[in-house]
């Protein structure tokens, strides 16, 4: 499983190249990956784990955050209500593609955060609020999925690590706590 020593922080170049494409039958390293970022994003969310191994609660982590420039990312979205335990998405993201996204924006009302990146830094990221996706698991199958609200901002958070993308470079820099007028908040 990574720890937090693991995960490379803003500033390193890694974080703005644009990952490679992954080739199947995955290599060990690429299988080792998966499963270490699967892992990491469990253990980040149970908060007996977490305090354990003094990790950041996380949803999704993508290649890159690790030092490896390829298009893979965990991710891991429980479902908005607590009884219901199955996630809302929950897969490692192999070649995404976004085919499809609504000209609809959606934010998270508290803004979003990057393992990657140690400091805050407030406002709004405005994403597509709702998204296909098309992917391959880690077994070369391939999968098309809707999505939308927080399992497609999270996807599209990761997506962004795939394309040397970070979260702040969707915040408008004069008026941080704006978004298009009809953006769903979503809490
Ligand atoms: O750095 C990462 O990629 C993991 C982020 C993913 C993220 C997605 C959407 C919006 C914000 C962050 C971490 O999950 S940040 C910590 C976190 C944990 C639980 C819920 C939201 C954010
Ligand atoms: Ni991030």
């Amino acid at each position: 499983m990574y720890l937090m020593k693991d995960i490379v922080r803003d500033g390193d170049p890694v974080l703005r190249k644009r990952a490679a494409k992954v080739e199947f039958p995955l290599s060990k390293e690429d299988q080792e990956f998966a499963k270490r970022a699967m892992e990491y994003l469990e253990v980040s969310q149970d908060p007996e784990l977490c305090k354990k191994y003094k990790l950041r609660a996380g949803v999704g982590l993508a290649a890159p955050q690790v030092g490896i420039s390829k298009q893979m990312a965990a991710v891991l979205v429980p479902s908005l209500d607590e009884d219901d335990d199955k996630p809302s998405f929950k897969d490692v993201i192999i070649n995404p593609v976004i085919v499809s996204e609504s000209v609809q924006y959606g934010a998270l009302t508290e803004g979003e955060g990057c393992l990657s990146v140690d400091k805050d830094v407030p406002g709004y990221v405005p994403r597509h609020d709702r998204i296909t996706l098309r992917y391959q698991d880690v077994n070369g199958e391939t999968h098309q999925v809707r999505l939308k609200n927080y399992p497609a901002i999270v996807c599209q958070h990761e997506i962004d690590h795939l394309h040397g993308v970070l979260f702040y470079d969707h915040i408008n820099k004069e008026d941080p706590f704006k978004a298009p007028d009809d953006t769903i908040m979503i809490s």
